[in-house]
């Protein structure tokens, strides 16, 4: 793999026997493996961190807490089953996407539904971006509309994020565009219809390892809209055209929705902003 690695670095010099460019370069590949490596393990700590002080703030005894989806939600799931085991807390844990309930079960957690549980005290979500003003964008892992629905019965929505989707205005770091859940039969029109309202593009989400679209949870489309970043926007008006557009099912706009947000940093520690 090494070998490899010097490979596309530069395959003469690798050949060429000349040893002092290929010590040259294989302390320079090692260098930025372990570059690499020091940046996505704090990226990692970061997120760990958001999450352990948002279970641990949040996480109260007797309480129904909402479980977010994505890499940032797994940290708060350990955290609460840690707790659980630790201190006996008494909870009942309402999934947002399959993979939430799977982790809510593979720990051993109360698996509970809205049928049962309309009210949350809390919901403990990842995100995408935060603006200043608190307005997300979800469904980078397609699971917004669970997400919404669940962050809507819950008295809070706390965020949980690395330092990467702390943004003034959003667009500002994440760049592949708000997605926007749609009936599959719909999405030419939909298209069609944001990109002439509001400008931008809008894109079909293909699925990685099958032909063809990503299908949610819910059986719908994602179209991952790449809005103007030149213009201000006012995004709850924004979300309100286009839920109204038939066939559009949900919007990754979560607009008035979080309370307080955590941002885990490189240096380990955790900054917040309240709504
Ligand atoms: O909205 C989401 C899934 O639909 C996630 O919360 C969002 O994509 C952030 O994920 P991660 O914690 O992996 O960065």
């Amino acid at each position: 793999m090494f070998r490899q690695l010097l490979h596309s670095l530069s395959p003469s010099l690798v050949h060429s026997g000349r040893r002092n460019s290929l010590a040259y370069i294989t302390n320079r590949a090692l260098f930025s493996t372990q570059t690499t490596a020091t940046a996505k393990m704090s990226l990692e700590e970061a997120k760990k961190c958001a999450a352990y002080k948002a279970v641990d703030e949040y996480v109260k005894d007797n309480t129904v807490v909402g479980v977010g989806s994505g890499s940032t939600v797994v940290y708060a799931v350990h955290r609460i089953a840690e707790r659980v085991k630790a201190e006996g807390l008494k909870l009942v844990c309402i999934p947002t996407s399959f993979q939430a309930r799977q982790l809510i079960i593979e720990h051993g957690l109360v698996l509970g539904d809205l049928e049962c549980n309309p009210r949350l005290d809390c919901a403990i979500d990842g995100a995408d971006e935060v603006d200043a003003k608190m307005v997300l964008i979800k469904g980078g892992g397609g699971c917004l509309l669970q997400e919404k629905i669940v962050a809507s019965c819950a008295d809070r929505l706390v965020v949980i994020a690395d330092y990467t989707k702390d943004s003034a205005k959003l667009g500002q770091q994440y760049r592949k565009g708000i997605p926007i859940e749609v009936a599959p039969m719909a999405y030419v029109p939909i298209k069609g219809k944001v990109e002439s309202r509001f400008g931008g593009t809008l894109k079909l989400r293909m699925a990685v390892a099958k032909a063809g679209p990503v299908v949610t949870d819910n059986g719908n489309f994602i179209l991952d809209w790449s809005f103007p970043a030149d213009k201000e926007h006012d995004w709850d008006a924004v979300n309100r055209d286009i839920m109204m557009i038939p066939g559009v099912v949900d919007t990754g706009l979560f607009v008035g929705m979080a309370t307080k947000a955590y941002f885990g940093q490189q240096d380990g520690s955790v900054t917040e902003r309240s709504a």
